[in-house]
């Protein structure tokens, strides 16, 4: 079986990509960055150290890279059983031209085997997201053929994987925790189940999405921003700040309310999912700063995204979401002179001021209670 996987960053080489080498897959990353590329196709190996009470160092090895610009990636795209991605969510639409082309090129070199692409994005059915980027640069005669071959296969990927902290400035090696959980929406794939030590098929994807992106992603977005605001440089020195893991642990409980509602979960073993997100917070082998697990606020504030959409559910269901606002008021005061998103939050502040800029940027009432509820916590924080 031969695969091309898209983003060889953190969660492509230290958890989708490593688990698809492992399972001896022919493996190709596509990136954009030359170093990388170029230590991958030196070396077609690296080292994955996963971190916990042992250290334990793996190699991943095999493995090939080319650039996502440019015909190869198209040749592999017409070629391969498998593609994944791991780019984050925004890069989905630019590398869709690729992949239509790709297609284009499969079809018309009478490959009908079936094709299967995976989208491995913290976001709510990404792969259907970039099927629709897809066909949208498919010639229309192509459209019927894709339906008919490519498996759109939606999934939930969850291991915290922080940039390495390599002694040796190595660009390739990669520091995870133990615990991954990567599960696929088994009603989209086209051929046969492939049965890939690591990925978990389901017919109820939607329950795991959201268990995932709404309990551990609301959490570790809370513990960013409002580390950030108490002078925490990492997710660890946060969450032990007992101030702010009282209300990120409110924030999961609101948000673990609607799920269970939702979804009906066993409310016991939705609390135990919670102790060991806030465990994994709490890892003393990671060192994930919060300025990572802040990155792009004004994605994180968006409808669907990790602290309006359980906001939403509270409103929806009529239950308590003082701890989500207050994780949302901490988020529009996130800082970072990286991050170009921080940058645009901060001019639509200074343009708007909090109550326009929250409703714009999450599509709340302006004049709703909730957005005064969160402009008052914002002006609480200032
Ligand atoms: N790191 C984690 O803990 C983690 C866990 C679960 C899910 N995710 C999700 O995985 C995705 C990637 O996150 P990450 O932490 O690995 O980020 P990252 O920045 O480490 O990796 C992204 C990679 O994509 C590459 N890239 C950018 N543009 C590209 C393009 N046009 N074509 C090909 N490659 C391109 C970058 O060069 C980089 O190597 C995000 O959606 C994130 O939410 C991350
Ligand atoms: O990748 P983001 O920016 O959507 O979110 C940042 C972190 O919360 C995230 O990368 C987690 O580490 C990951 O989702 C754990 O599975």
């Amino acid at each position: 079986m031969k695969a091309l996987h898209f983003g060889a960053g953190n969660i492509g080489r230290g958890f989708i990509g490593k688990l698809l080498a492992d399972a001896g897959i022919q493996l190709t990353f596509a990136d954009v960055n030359q170093v990388v590329l170029d230590a991958l196709n030196a070396r077609h190996s690296y080292q994955v150290h996963v971190v916990g009470e042992q250290e334990q160092v793996d190699t991943v090895s095999n493995v090939n890279a080319v650039s996502s610009i440019g015909d190869e990636v198209i040749d592999l795209i017409a070629e391969v059983d498998l593609v994944t991605t791991a780019v984050g969510p925004v890069v989905l639409e630019r590398i869709a031209p690729s992949v239509a082309k790709g297609l284009v090129l499969r079809r018309a070199n009478g490959n009908e085997k079936p094709l299967n692409i995976i989208a491995c994005e913290n976001m709510v059915r990404g792969t259907s997201q970039l099927k629709a980027h897809v066909l949208k640069a498919l010639p229309e005669d192509d459209q019927a053929w894709v339906e008919e071959h490519v498996g759109f296969v939606d999934s939930a990927v969850d291991r915290i994987v922080p940039p390495s902290a390599s002694a040796t400035n190595d660009p390739l090696e990669v520091t995870v925790e133990t615990f991954s959980e990567w599960i696929v929406d088994k009603t989209q794939f086209k051929g046969e189940l492939p049965n890939i030590a690591g990925m978990e098929l389901t017919d109820n994807l939607m329950a795991f999405v959201e268990r995932k992106l709404f309990t551990l992603n609301t959490g570790h977005a809370i513990t960013a921003y409002l580390g950030q605001l108490a002078g925490h440089q990492t997710i660890r020195d946060a969450i032990l700040d007992e101030k702010i893991r009282a209300v990120v642990k409110g924030a999961m409980d609101e948000s673990g309310a609607v799920l269970i509602k939702r979804y009906g979960f066993d409310a016991d073993k939705h609390a135990a999912y919670i102790q060991k997100i806030l465990g994994r917070f709490e890892n003393p082998y990671l060192k994930d700063d919060v300025e990572r697990v802040g990155r792009q606020p004004l994605r994180k504030l968006s409808a669907g995204d990790r602290l309006i959409k359980p906001l939403l559910g509270t409103l929806e269901y009529d239950l308590p979401h003082a701890n989500l606002v207050e994780g949302i008021a901490a988020a529009m005061h996130y800082r970072s002179e990286q991050d170009p998103q921080a940058q645009e939050l901060v001019a639509l502040l200074t343009q708007t001021g909090p109550q326009a800029t929250l409703a714009q940027v999450s599509g709340l009432d302006a004049n709703s209670d909730v957005v005064a509820q969160a402009v008052k916590a914002y002006n609480a924080k200032a």
